[in-house]
């Protein structure tokens, strides 16, 4: 059977979306996932994304790491598969659909993708790094010298390291450009490897800043080597609501495999 797919990226983060509406693709094949996203032998993208009906909702997000296994919520995928849904004439410029985190609301406006992200009410905070969870498990960590930075090799020895183990975590590392606005790199866990942006991540990251004082402001940029992105928020001591993350989202190609 052949299966048409499309390729999307956000800010570098890049996705094979498929329309699968009327559930005829084998969702449980982990290997064929894994090379349909490897970059030689494959298509070649960050993640591999189902776009399926919701009773309740205008669609569900099915998303997979390129590794082929289905995983945590992907905020750049997230933002690929409104920009889809609206591509299909699903939805117009607003929608709220359902992921393996809950609802979310979207919306498209000037060409930017706005997603809502779940409220976070945890951050743990360490010596040297924070932790939460911004729908997938981040670790945000401060360092000098972000562009020379090895994200590879300290990425993948603290995702396996203690206290993450096998089950892992994503890693950001971060530096403070000035008030409002970072420079993020993304270890990106079922990728292994550095991403060009990471949408949970930045998120994950802008509120670790506002936790820790590093900002006072609610509307945060983020430098992603592959782009800007945009995270707004309202905080109190409960923690974080109404988070929103902002970019573009765009179609690169259309295609056919063998599936
Ligand atoms: N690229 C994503 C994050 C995807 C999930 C992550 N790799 C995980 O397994 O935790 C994003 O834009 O948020």
């Amino acid at each position: 059977m052949n299966m048409t797919f499309y390729k999307y990226q956000g800010t570098g983060n890049d996705f094979v979306i498929v329309d699968n509406r009327l559930q005829t693709i084998n969702k449980n094949d982990t290997k064929r996932i894994a090379r349909l996203c490897h970059r030689r032998f494959g298509i070649g993208a960050d993640g591999y994304i189902l776009l399926e009906n919701d009773d309740n909702t205008d669609f569900k997000m099915v998303y997979y790491n390129a590794d082929g296994n289905e995983s945590t919520m992907c905020g750049n995928g997230g933002r690929c598969i409104v920009a889809f849904a609206n591509f299909l004439g699903i939805i117009k410029n607003e929608t709220t659909f359902v992921a393996i985190d809950g609802l979310h609301k979207a919306k498209i406006e000037n060409g930017m993708v706005y997603l809502q992200m779940q409220d976070v009410s945890e951050i743990k905070s360490f010596d040297n790094h924070q932790f939460l969870d911004t729908g997938s498990p981040h670790h945000v960590e401060m360092v000098s010298g972000l562009a020379n930075f090895e994200v590879k090799a300290n990425g993948s020895k603290i995702r396996y390291g203690e206290p993450y183990n096998k089950e892992g975590s994503n890693v950001n590392f971060v530096e403070q450009l000035s008030d409002d606005n970072f420079a993020v790199r993304t270890y990106e866990r079922g990728v292994e490897d550095e991403t060009l942006s990471c949408g949970t991540g930045v998120t994950a990251v802008a509120l670790a800043m506002h936790k820790s004082g590093k900002t006072k402001s609610e509307n945060i940029s983020l430098k992603t080597e592959g782009g800007e992105l945009n995270v707004t928020f309202k905080s109190n001591d409960k923690g974080y609501k109404n988070i929103w993350l902002v970019g573009p989202a765009e179609q690169v190609f259309k295609g056919e495999i063998e599936w």
